[in-house]
């Protein structure tokens, strides 16, 4: 029998205004709750040039590592954050996977656990279009997907405008941006975290005993 192996859970994310970034904190407060994995938060290579985003009126970037493709092999589950473009990832994301080539011919990706998250303008903006579109490129992957369900009692809860969904902790920014995550998203959030780090955690050392 071997030792159980503690999982190393990356949250993998592009956020241009912050939203996505904002929630994605409260997602790592959530898994690190879970106290069963190591948990790291990355940020993907922008694409646009700095005159494109000066003219978007583009905050700095986070302060957090950029993660290359080929370093995805050492993680054992991810939650990607994805800001929706046109009820799709954007641009940067596909950018992203469509360097992973190489670890799709190895199937490193294979068995790997995914989760999403996500930020759009308005309420109906198309959070679950983006998770659907984005489950193309997990399954391609072979990745199991770990869909947040309606496992937190806010995503049921009517009495304000909520994002989030079954398929994973969600912002609702605005059209200009200027409204920022609400305690309850952040509370669907932190729960994702949590509840993911546990399922993969659980998988995991059900692998290595
Ligand atoms: C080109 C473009 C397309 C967008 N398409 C959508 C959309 O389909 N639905 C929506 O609600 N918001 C849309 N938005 C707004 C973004 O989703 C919003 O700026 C983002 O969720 C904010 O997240 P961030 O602060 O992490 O960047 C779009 C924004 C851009 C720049």
């Amino acid at each position: 029998m071997s030792a159980i192996t503690r999982p190393k859970i990356y949250i993998v994310l592009y956020s241009l205004y912050g939203h996505v970034f904002s929630l994605a904190q409260s997602i790592k407060r959530g898994a690190e709750k879970a106290g069963t994995a190591d948990v790291s938060i990355f940020q993907i290579k922008e694409t646009l040039p700095s005159e494109v985003l000066t003219k978007m009126h583009a905050p700095a970037k986070p302060e957090i590592p950029v993660l290359e493709p080929k370093d995805m092999a050492a993680a054992d589950g991810f939650l990607f954050g994805i800001p929706t473009r046109y009820g799709n990832m954007p641009a940067q994301w596909k950018h992203f996977w469509d360097a992973t080539g190489q670890l799709w011919v190895s199937g490193a990706l294979n068995n790997k656990f995914a989760g999403t998250f996500f930020s759009t303008a308005s309420q109906h903006g198309g959070q679950e279009t983006t998770a659907f579109t984005f489950l193309t490129t997990l399954t391609h992957h072979g990745m199991i997907y770990v869909p947040l369900g309606y496992t937190h009692a806010n995503l049921q809860d009517n009495s304000e405008v909520i994002g989030g969904s079954a398929y994973g902790a969600g912002a609702v920014a605005g059209g200009d941006g200027s409204r920022q995550v609400s305690p309850k998203e952040h509370a669907i959030a932190e729960h994702q975290g949590e509840s993911f780090t546990k399922i993969v955690s659980q998988y995991i050392a059900g692998r290595t005993v």
